[in-house]
């Protein structure tokens, strides 16, 4: 059925570049934030400005993480650690904390510019799924994540919502640890072997791999179809329209 194996009940769906095309204003606003710090670090140590790659340095260290691991990820790549700072920090304070809220202050001015538009193949597999039966949830680490599912006006297509805001309230590790996709499906009242996981970014097929869930699909968006298998997708399709098209 819809392209998944017959135990499947139901379906934890990724936000951003799965369900919103979200994905390009996260990797816009991450760039802006590490050009900015990067370039300034430079001027200080007289070390070349090597700027943030907004497909590779995103893909490899940012994609599909809480915002706080995500800086801290990239940051130790380029061999730099800063103090963790705390949630009040303001932007311009160059502590974890600090660089996420100004990278967060950037998503939000973009968008609020752009506005937020869907995946409509996306959409149709979720009304597909919920006609069938199955039941739906969204699982991403973005802090956005409500607003984003308002602003789209879908937030009524999915039973239950674990977000980078819900896991920092229960202590739950970020992607690619498998502990949100978990928390979905026991929101859900199914096994992990009985939900499907929907992702386009490495660390998040990655949980997928992890928590033994019953089939990860990996939503390549971005060109990078044999990574996302290296990383765990059972299978890849470029949307998931075409799931249905093979149903
Ligand atoms: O900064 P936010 O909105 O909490 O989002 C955290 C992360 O959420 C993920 O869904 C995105 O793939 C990342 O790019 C993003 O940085």
């Amino acid at each position: 059925m819809l392209g998944l194996p017959d135990e499947i009940r139901a379906c934890l769906f990724d936000l951003d570049g799965v369900l919103t095309r979200t994905a390009a204003v996260h990797a816009a606003a991450w760039k802006e934030m590490f050009d900015d710090f990067l370039r300034e670090r430079a001027a200080r140590s007289g070390e070349p400005f090597v700027p943030f790659d907004p497909a590779g340095d995103y893909e490899a260290y940012v994609d599909g993480k809480r915002r706080e691991d995500g800086t801290r990820s990239f940051l130790e790549s380029r061999g730099i650690t800063l103090p963790e700072g705390s949630g009040g920090d303001p932007p311009d304070v160059p502590t974890v904390q600090g660089l996420g809220n100004r990278k967060n202050a950037l998503v939000l001015r973009l968008l609020d510019e752009r506005g937020i538009e869907v995946f409509d193949g996306s959409i149709g597999y979720v009304r597909a799924a919920r006609d069938a039966g199955l039941r739906t949830a969204v699982v991403s680490s973005s802090a956005n994540t409500a607003q984003v599912l308002e602003a789209a006006g879908i937030t009524g297509l999915f039973e239950a919502r674990i977000d980078g805001l819900v896991a920092q309230e229960r202590g739950l590790p970020g992607k690619p640890a498998p502990d949100m996709f978990l928390a979905g499906a026991e929101a859900l009242g199914v096994r992990p072997d009985q939900a499907a996981v929907f992702e386009d970014a490495l660390a998040g097929v990655a949980a997928g791999r992890a928590g033994g869930f019953g089939l990860v699909v990996g939503v390549d968006r971005a060109g990078q179809a044999d990574r996302l298998r290296e990383h765990g997708a059972d299978i890849v399709v470029p949307d998931l329209a075409a799931l249905l098209e093979n149903a």
